[in-house]
């Protein structure tokens, strides 16, 4: 299995661009196979695993999809004539989740198997399934497989989320595209790629409105089409290289990201210190000295995110003074630390807080990607360490980050996969 070798104490400079997100990508992708005629051009698509793996769900499903030019995917949902997906790919990832509203929507009825993903905390999916029920379905869980039925097709419902969850909030506006009347979503989640697939569905012929704020409203429409639709940047990934950035005493300028959707990251790193300059589509990060410990806690946009938690915690290791980061959306998306801790870092977790005191060096080990952004947390954290580090397990990192090594390279790193 590949691994990733970094020598560490190399400043990162220069300009890294960033791919499209995948979290909107993975809503974007199922929801394309609602299209009554014609066919879906997607560009901006991330060229990660979890976008491979779910061209392939698509695909068995009966979609044509090609390819010409990086990032740009032509998908003829023509052929899908299944309400049924069980294949492996389906069980390894959480975004499989959304065939269960897509397929729904299609053919009024769904079976999908149990999603995966990242093993950051028990992850129900009760929130989907309560607003599938309040639309009209019956849903049940046998031999690991969700199977949703309706009798005459979903109708619209009021659905008050319990949790703020993306997945949810997504999985019922895709469910709710085409049912007969109007649904209403609040307590939505807010997140950028939660607008992205409204957006893209509305290029479809859907019409949702009040996506970005916690109420959104879907009135169903009888017909969806092909359109062509281009993916927002990856939020995430661009704040992962603005935490290495910062690391590193680094000067480098993200580009191609939506600097508003940034917010959140860029104000803790100029509370720690870090000079960030915001233009129109990038966003530089210049640090200096040795940044200052904070306190952070996790939220749904526009708070500070939890996938960007673990980078985070890098940072922190080895800032100035004691940290608190308190993780509010899963109750075990810590495995890092005990993988930092070998490099030297001092780091104590109890539930769901961790208490960082900034030491000034880490040092070279192997460790593992315990999950993806456990994966950049490490990449990172060999970023700034004294000598070798190895990353094992790195295929949690290539689900989630385009060509991270090049791009690491590209900026003065030196990373390479063995
Ligand atoms: C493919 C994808 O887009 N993954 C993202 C998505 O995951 P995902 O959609 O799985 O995350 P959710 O927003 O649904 O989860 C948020 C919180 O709600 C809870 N919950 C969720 C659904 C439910 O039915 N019941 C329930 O209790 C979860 O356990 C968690 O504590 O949003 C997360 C939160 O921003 C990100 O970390 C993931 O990267
Ligand atoms: C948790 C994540 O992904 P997934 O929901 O696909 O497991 C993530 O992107 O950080």
């Amino acid at each position: 299995m590949d691994k990733l070798l970094i020598e560490g104490g190399r400043r990162l400079a220069g300009k890294v661009y960033i791919s499209g997100a995948k979290n909107a990508a993975l809503g974007i992708l199922p929801a394309a196979i609602l299209a009554d005629e014609g066919i879906c051009e997607i560009d901006n698509l991330p060229e990660i695993e979890d976008i491979r793996c779910y061209e392939s769900i698509l695909t068995s499903l009966g979609a044509k999809i090609s390819k010409d030019r990086k990032g740009h995917i032509k998908i003829d949902p023509s052929g899908v004539k299944s309400h049924i997906a069980g294949s492996e790919e389906v069980r390894k990832m959480r975004a499989s989740y959304y065939l269960l509203g897509a397929l729904l929507a299609k053919f009024g009825k769904a079976e999908v198997v149990f999603p995966g993903g990242c093993h950051i905390g028990v992850r129900p999916i009760d929130q989907h399934i309560k607003g599938f029920e309040a639309m009209g379905a019956k849903v049940t869980i046998e031999h690991g497989i969700i199977k949703v039925y309706t009798e005459n097709g979903l109708k619209g419902a009021n659905i008050y989320l319990d949790v703020v969850s993306v997945g949810a909030t997504i999985n019922i506006m895709l469910a709710a595209t085409k049912a007969d009347g109007v649904t209403i979503i609040e307590n939505a989640a807010k997140e950028p790629h939660v607008v992205d697939v409204a957006n893209f569905l509305n290029s479809m012929g859907a019409n949702i409105k009040g996506t970005g704020t916690d109420v959104i409203k879907i009135t169903g429409v009888k017909h969806l089409k092909g359109c062509s639709y281009s993916v927002i940047p990856d939020q995430i990934e661009a704040g992962t290289y603005m935490i290495a950035a910062a690391a590193t005493g680094g000067d480098v300028t993200v580009c191609n990201v939506i600097p508003k959707h940034l917010e959140s990251i860029t104000a803790k790193l100029i509370e720690m210190g870090v000079n960030v300059e915001e233009g129109e589509d990038s966003v530089r990060v210049i640090c200096t000295e040795r940044p200052r410990g904070v306190n952070v806690k996790t939220l749904p946009y526009p708070g500070f995110p939890t996938d960007l938690q673990q980078p985070m915690t890098t940072l922190l290791s080895i800032s100035k003074g004691r940290s608190i980061m308190n993780e509010s959306i899963y109750e075990a998306r810590y495995k890092h630390v005990d993988e930092l801790k070998r490099m030297g870092a001092n780091i104590k977790v109890e539930g769901r807080i961790a208490v960082i005191e900034g030491i000034e060096k880490l040092s070279g080990a192997e460790v593992m990607a315990t999950d993806l952004r456990a994966g950049a947390a490490m990449v990172i954290a060999g970023l700034v360490a004294d000598g070798y580090t190895t990353v094992t397990n790195i295929s949690h990192i290539d689900r989630g980050y385009e060509k991270i090594e090049e791009k690491l390279r590209s900026l003065g790193a030196n990373i390479k996969r063995i």
